[in-house]
């Protein structure tokens, strides 16, 4: 598969993808808060057996037609790009936690709230959803310099553990060298710092070709 997969322009109106948001972003919301209702349910036996099945007829018609392939990134002559499928920020992916990320001046900032479903040791966020949310942050902080990359490396130190709730990330671009964008972000809570991160996001070799490509004169 190429790194260039999935990346597709599309001809859709702002108020042809306004209404999809308006769509599908309840539908997400819904689903996100039946998976935090399925992991902290006490419901009698019955009540569980009945969401069983109803959960299933959702499925079922939800499955009725399905895309192709996962939704991937989809760019408008406007310069819009969706990327509703992700699983930090996509808009159609109930088990994505940060919502929207915010950037001014160089630095990246959202906040998420981190249910049950994100629990690891008792009562704190699984050490891998704190290196997703930091991944991700911190490309998006590179993407938005406009120096993006593949994550290469991503180093986390785990400072405490993240208690499950309210939690704020941040990261910035820290420098750039040659293909090689090195950022650098936190995850805090009420408690304070909890986790920082380094990551090296490389541009792929392709995308440089294609880029120098694109570049050369005739
Ligand atoms: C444009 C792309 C993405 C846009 C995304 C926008 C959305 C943002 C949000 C998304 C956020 C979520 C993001 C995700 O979830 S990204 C998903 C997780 N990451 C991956 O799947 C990446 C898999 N690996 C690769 O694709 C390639 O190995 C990469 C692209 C990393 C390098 O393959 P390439 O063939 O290009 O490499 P090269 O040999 O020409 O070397 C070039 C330079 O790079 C240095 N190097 C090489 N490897 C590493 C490494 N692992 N760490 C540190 N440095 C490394 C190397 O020493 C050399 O440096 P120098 O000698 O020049 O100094």
């Amino acid at each position: 598969m190429s790194m260039l997969d999935g990346h597709e322009a599309e001809r859709k109106t702002r108020e042809q993808i306004e209404a999809e948001a308006e769509l599908f972003g309840p539908l997400t919301s819904s689903v996100r808060s039946l998976i935090d209702a399925t992991v902290m349910t006490d419901a009698a036996p019955e009540h569980i057996v009945r969401a069983r099945a109803l959960v299933e007829e959702a499925a079922a018609l939800l499955d009725s037609r399905r895309m192709s392939a996962p939704f991937g990134t989809k760019w408008s002559a406007d310069g819009t790009r969706r990327s509703w499928g992700n699983a930090v920020i996509g808009l159609r992916n109930p088990i994505a936690p940060l919502l929207e990320v915010a950037y001014e001046d160089g630095l990246a900032s959202a906040e998420a709230d981190l249910g049950a479903a994100y629990e690891g040791p008792p009562g704190l966020v699984h050490g891998g959803v704190v290196a997703l949310l930091l991944d991700q942050i911190l490309g998006g902080a590179a993407d938005h310099a406009g120096v993006p990359g593949m994550t290469g490396t991503l180093t986390v130190r785990y400072r405490k553990g993240t208690r499950l709730g309210p939690v704020r990330v941040t990261a910035r671009v820290d420098r750039v060298e040659g293909v090689k964008t090195f950022a650098v972000g936190r995850v805090h809570t009420a408690d304070g710092l909890c986790a920082e991160a380094e990551g090296i996001f490389v541009l792929p070799r392709e995308v440089r070709d294609m880029v120098a490509e694109m570049g050369r004169p005739q």
